[in-house]
């Protein structure tokens, strides 16, 4: 075997801790010349370490004299890649302290080797204490534990609860292209274990793992692989034939195309984004499933660069936001956002639907969404738009209760992802 796997998961975490890379963007680079099994190995450890990462550290930190420095620096992402098989994974103890001290001559550490063997050792024949800090309990940083705690009292402790925990595999039928009931037919013929959800009539919920590739229909387009909560984002929106629709964060594409799937008819579809990059996902994605809709890079918020002075009829707002909601999917969001995102995040949203509420036709919908939890983004966001705002008025939602403002899903809340959404309608 020419790659050591510990030491390809330590530098992705070096990558994500200490110089704020997405894990998302880096695996697929790293795992490219590794079998399917140490492909999966690479993602469950990395993944593992970023979810109980101030436990690890809890541990590793008075066991280490000083902490590593410089080059060294690796040594330490490896250690917690040891501690963690110690302590989650069936891996045997032999191979985990014989594997994790090979993975410093790979490192280019050798000289770390004896250091790295002492403290796995140690932290093997010990029991490790555990920590009474709620944050370092549930795998959070400090700032994010107390927003939520704050924001939702007794059920946080379930919210950090699915935090922790993998997400399902929800897919998105393409109506367009295949029945709901042929799909399943297809599902059942290659005997793969799925269930479904009364509330989201295009989707289905694999119970297994699967390569998204192989499955029946993928190249045609069949099916888009996407999370129930963002699947109520089309149909929430409700575009009708005729109408003039604008997806305003489209990228990668999810809701858009999703869009096209329940209008045929609409009269047109703008996907707009102000990421190059990120478009060619769109268009991607679009082909892929069958669908048009006219591109646009811009920035949503200068609606003078782009706006044609036609009003929509409905809008979509899927928001840049801190993503709290999908910790679960993406275990490194939780590092990589920090507690100054928030306020910056705020007025980024509010200024983009202030913008936008300008190019809506009176009459016309607007859905605000974003995959946050947290208040400020979601529920105040639109508390604050309608006090500015004499012409908007909150619409219902199905799901939400009479009381809030908007409908916020909780991660976990019937397999969905956190996710949050508004209607508000202009007046005529
Ligand atoms: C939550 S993602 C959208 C996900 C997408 N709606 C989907 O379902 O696939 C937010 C998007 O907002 C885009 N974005 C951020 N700031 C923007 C701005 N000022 N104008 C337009 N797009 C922006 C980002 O590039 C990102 O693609």
């Amino acid at each position: 075997m020419k790659y050591n796997i510990r030491a390809i998961c330590a530098n992705l975490l070096y990558r994500v801790l200490e110089q704020g890379q997405s894990l998302r963007e880096q695996l697929p680079a790293a795992q490219a010349p590794l079998t399917e099994k140490d492909k999966a190995w690479v993602q469950e450890v990395t993944y593992g370490v970023l979810r109980h990462l101030p436990l690890l550290q809890f541990w590793l930190r008075p066991m280490l004299s000083k902490p590593l420095k410089g080059k060294n620096k690796v040594i330490e992402h490896l250690l917690l890649v040891g501690l963690y098989q110690l302590n989650f994974t069936r891996v045997s103890a032999h191979a985990a302290l014989s594997e994790t001290v090979n993975a410093c001559v790979t490192l280019k550490a050798p000289s770390l080797k004896g250091l790295v063997n002492a403290i796995l050792r140690n932290a093997q024949r010990q029991t490790l204490p555990q920590p009474e800090d709620g944050a370092v309990q549930n795998g959070l940083p400090n700032w994010l534990y107390q927003h939520i705690s704050q924001a939702y009292g007794e059920r946080a402790a379930d919210v950090f609860n699915a935090m922790q925990h993998k997400a399902p595999l929800w897919l998105r039928v393409n109506r367009a292209r295949v029945t709901h009931q042929d799909f399943l037919q297809a599902l059942t013929e290659q005997q793969l274990d799925f269930s479904l959800s009364e509330q989201h009539p295009d989707a289905v919920i694999l119970n297994q793992f699967a390569d998204i590739t192989r499955l029946p229909g993928f190249a045609q387009g069949w099916f888009s692989v996407q999370d129930g909560a963002a699947q109520l984002a089309a149909a929430y929106l409700n575009p009708q034939a005729d109408e003039r629709v604008l997806d305003a964060c489209a990228a990668p594409g999810g809701k858009t195309g999703h869009i096209a799937e329940l209008a045929p008819e609409i009269s047109e579809l703008i996907a707009l984004d102000s990421e190059a990059s990120r478009l060619e996902r769109v268009k991607e994605n679009l082909q892929r499933l069958g669908h048009q809709a006219s591109i646009i890079c811009a920035d949503a918020g200068a609606i003078d660069s782009w706006w044609d002075g036609k009003p929509f009829d409905r809008i979509l707002l899927d928001a840049p936001c801190s993503a709290t909601g999908v910790i679960r999917r993406h275990p490194d969001i939780r590092w990589l956002r920090k507690a100054f995102d928030i306020p910056a995040l705020v007025e980024l949203q509010q200024q983009i639907l202030n913008a936008l509420w300008q190019t809506l036709k009176p009459g016309g919908h607007l859905l605000y969404a974003t995959c946050s939890i947290l208040p400020q983004e979601n529920c105040q966001q639109i508390e604050r738009f309608l006090q500015q705002h004499t012409d908007a008025c909150l619409l219902p939602l199905p799901g939400s209760d009479a009381e809030s403002v908007g409908r916020q899903i909780l991660p976990g809340e019937q397999q969905m992802d956190g996710f949050y959404y508004a209607m508000l309608l202009k007046s005529e």
